[in-house]
């Protein structure tokens, strides 16, 4: 069906008239019979593209599915998705990865595009169905063993040789297991001696942040870093990015906002993987992401069922829901961010670091409509209950988060129209 949307702010800049024809591309003139949106006192933006969502299907399904993930993303303002590969079972072949990939196609409302696993069944030693991976319907061209370290630098440089063959990259968990043992899950500092918890140093991330550039100088090849937490780290990739190393890096919003010192009531929603980091460390990653060293903002949305979060903290799994908030919370953070701004990072260069020729596109003729409609002066109060989520672990509840999702076109169909889904 065509749409016109009407006096949108297009990036919070000049007001316009977007129009949509019902093959779903934005055109110069107002189809005959085209619905109207009002959009007045709206903010318009391309669609956002999230380079790091678990969605659970395959195998939790109980956690989230790609349904119910998708339905999370629109409501976020999403219309790409990259789907981490930690599944059960694990997409490290072609046929997984297509099957993620049509999944989501039936779901409909946003671009599900799988990632692949590097090593077969996150093992860390063999090398998955890369090529194959890439070569299927699906078109992976984002690796990444998430949720587990590719810690062996032989394994991650024959990683990065073979996906520099057809321009692929690879998304590193950055986490060296020897320095942060296997019970690590707080902040190592002052705090988590005083807590008990067994602690996870940024240093564990810094030294794979390091090693996994050199890596990429190496090979010449691709690597980005998923979920930076440390300033440590954001003085490796700007020290990278200066030397012309194809480094690119993402934070994620809770790293943004979020501190340990959330930790004193041993609430498990709190526990995530990298851990919150102390007040310095988040102050370091809003630099980064305005001057550019950081490139983009990507959620981790990591859904848990009750009976895996709700444990002492020791036990809990690590994750915390991102979708729904990313941009309310990108608000929150960095309110000095211009809307051009959150459109680079939570759009534009995602889609190009995931190589979605299809999403980031520019609001003009000729773009494919995705497109979201942001109220730029409501505010939000998080209800945990109120998600499309079947998940419930979700750090915002209660909180106030600046800006409204209002409607998100997904190829020039309404997903989400007036907050809800359409
Ligand atoms: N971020 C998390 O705390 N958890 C992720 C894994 C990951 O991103 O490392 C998950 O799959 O639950
Ligand atoms: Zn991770
Ligand atoms: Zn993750």
């Amino acid at each position: 069906m065509s749409l016109v949307i009407k006096g949108a702010s297009l990036l919070g800049e000049t007001s316009a008239d977007l129009y949509v024809d019902d093959a779903g591309v934005l055109v110069d003139s107002a189809p005959a019979g085209a619905a109207t949106i009002d959009a007045e006192g709206l903010v318009a933006l391309p669609g956002l593209v999230d380079l790091h969502t678990h969605l659970r299907e395959p195998g939790r399904e109980d956690a989230e599915t790609i349904l119910t993930g998708s339905q999370a993303a629109a409501l976020g303002g999403y219309t790409a998705v990259l789907a981490m590969a930690n599944t059960s079972p694990v997409t490290d072949t072609a046929e997984a990865a297509t099957r993620v990939w049509e999944l989501g196609r039936e779901a409909g409302l946003v671009h599900v595009q799988p990632v692949g696993a590097v090593t077969r069944g996150l093992g860390g030693e063999e090398l998955a169905e890369l090529g194959l991976m890439n070569r299927s319907r699906a078109g992976v061209t984002v690796f990444s063993d998430d949720g587990r370290c590719v810690h062996d630098a032989r394994v991650m440089r024959r990683a990065l040789e073979y996906v520099k063959a057809f321009g692929g990259v690879v998304s590193q968990h950055s986490q060296d297991p020897a320095l942060a043992g296997p019970a690590a899950c707080c902040h190592e500092g002052e705090l988590s001696g005083r807590l008990g918890l067994p602690g996870w140093p940024g240093i564990a991330e810094e030294v794979i942040v390091a090693r996994d550039v050199m890596l990429a100088r190496h090979t010449g090849s691709r690597v980005h870093v998923a979920h930076v937490s440390t300033a440590g780290s954001v003085e490796v990739v700007r020290w990278a990015k200066a030397q012309g190393i194809s480094v690119t890096a993402e934070v994620t919003p809770h790293h943004l906002l979020l501190t340990t010192d959330l930790l004193t009531g041993y609430d498990p929603t709190f526990k995530v993987n990298p851990p919150l980091r102390p007040q310095e460390d988040v102050e370091a990653l809003r630099a980064a992401l305005a001057d550019g060293t950081i490139d983009a903002v990507a959620t981790d949305h990591a859904p848990h069922a009750r009976h895996d979060k709700e444990h002492a903290f020791v036990d809990a799994a690590f994750g915390m829901l991102g979708l729904e908030t990313a941009l309310g919370v990108v608000r929150t953070a960095v309110p000095d961010l211009s809307w051009a701004d959150v459109a680079r990072v939570m759009s534009v260069t995602p889609a190009r670091i995931a190589g979605l020729a299809d999403q980031g596109q520019a609001l003009a003729p000729g773009s494919p409509a995705h497109v979201v409609l942001v109220d730029p002066d409501a505010t939000v109060t998080v209800d945990r209950e109120a998600s499309a989520s079947l998940s419930r672990n979700n750090p915002w509840h209660g909180r106030e988060l600046g800006a409204r999702v209002v409607h998100t076109v997904y190829g020039g169909r309404v997903t989400v129209r007036d907050g809800v889904l359409a």
